[in-house]
């Protein structure tokens, strides 16, 4: 038999780490071997080859900085990581060129394949803007999904020449027209009894298309999170988004 590749999970009390625990308990070919969680010293990550990190934006960048240092490979899906983590997680990584470090907005297939869907229709359409919807404990806004469907459209409507979202808002001294991520306006809900939802709405002459995804349950991410923890060490260095390691 194959060995079973050891993994940890950082974050592993919240309400996506202890579903990740569980579906690394459950997967044949994988072995948990340390959870940490707020306060605890990672220290060699308990022998792990991969770390699953599900935390909070303010804290991803020092974990997943300490798990490159280790020769660790993280499956990261912890949301705000902005352009300039980014680079600095990039600088890490040249100094650690065998470690593989997976960044993924969204683990569920279907906000995949949504995204993909909306970069397909972004150059067909002058109006554009993404409503996301998600339960009100979640402590960032736009969600990452949202930010990064805005910044696919956005290169999409460059390539195709498109100018600016047509707005003729003069005045909106609340903010009601939202925030504009790369020129596209998102709008944040947040609602109890709700998961992780979004639209995508497109306007054009005479008609509209809406691309919506759904995840009702958080069990929708976890066939991506298994999917990133058995790709990661075969992808070294920086992949952005979970679609890379699926062929989209
Ligand atoms: N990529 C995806 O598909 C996906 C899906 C759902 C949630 N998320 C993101 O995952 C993250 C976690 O979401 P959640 O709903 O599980 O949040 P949560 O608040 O339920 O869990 C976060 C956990 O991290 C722990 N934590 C905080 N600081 C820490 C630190 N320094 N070291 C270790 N652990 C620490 C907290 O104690 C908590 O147990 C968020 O950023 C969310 O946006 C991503
Ligand atoms: O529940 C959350 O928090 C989620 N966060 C991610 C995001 O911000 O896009 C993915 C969906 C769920």
């Amino acid at each position: 038999m194959t060995e079973r590749i050891k993994v940890a999970v950082i974050g592993a009390s919240g309400r996506m780490g202890s579903q990740a625990v569980r579906a690394v308990q459950d997967a044949v070919d994988l072995e948990l071997v340390g959870t940490f969680d707020q306060g605890d010293d990672l220290g060699d990550l308990g022998g792990a080859q991969v770390a699953v990190e599900l935390t909070v934006p303010s804290a991803s960048a020092a974990n997943i900085a300490h798990c490159v240092r280790q020769g660790v490979h993280a499956v990261v899906g912890t949301t705000g990581w902005e352009e300039e983590k980014l680079a600095a997680l990039e600088k890490e990584l040249v100094q650690q060129p065998e470690v593989g470090v997976l960044i993924a907005p969204n683990f569920a297939i279907g906000a995949l394949l949504m995204m993909s869907f909306a970069e397909q229709a972004a150059r067909f359409y002058e109006s554009v803007e993404v409503v996301e919807t998600h339960h009100p404990d979640k402590v960032d806004a736009p969600s990452g999904t949202a930010a990064r469907t805005a910044r696919i459209i956005a290169e999409a409507r460059r390539e195709a020449g498109l100018g600016d979202v047509p707005d003729a808002t003069e005045h909106d001294p609340d903010g009601a027209r939202g925030a504009v991520v790369d020129g596209v306006p998102v709008h944040a809900l947040r609602l109890r009894g709700r998961v992780a939802h979004q639209e995508v709405v497109f306007g054009g002459v005479g008609e509209a298309l809406t691309i919506r995804h759904d995840s009702f349950d958080r069990i929708s991410f976890m066939p991506g999170v298994l999917t990133g923890v058995r790709e990661v060490g075969k992808h070294p260095g920086l992949t952005v988004g979970l679609e890379n390691f699926l062929g989209l």
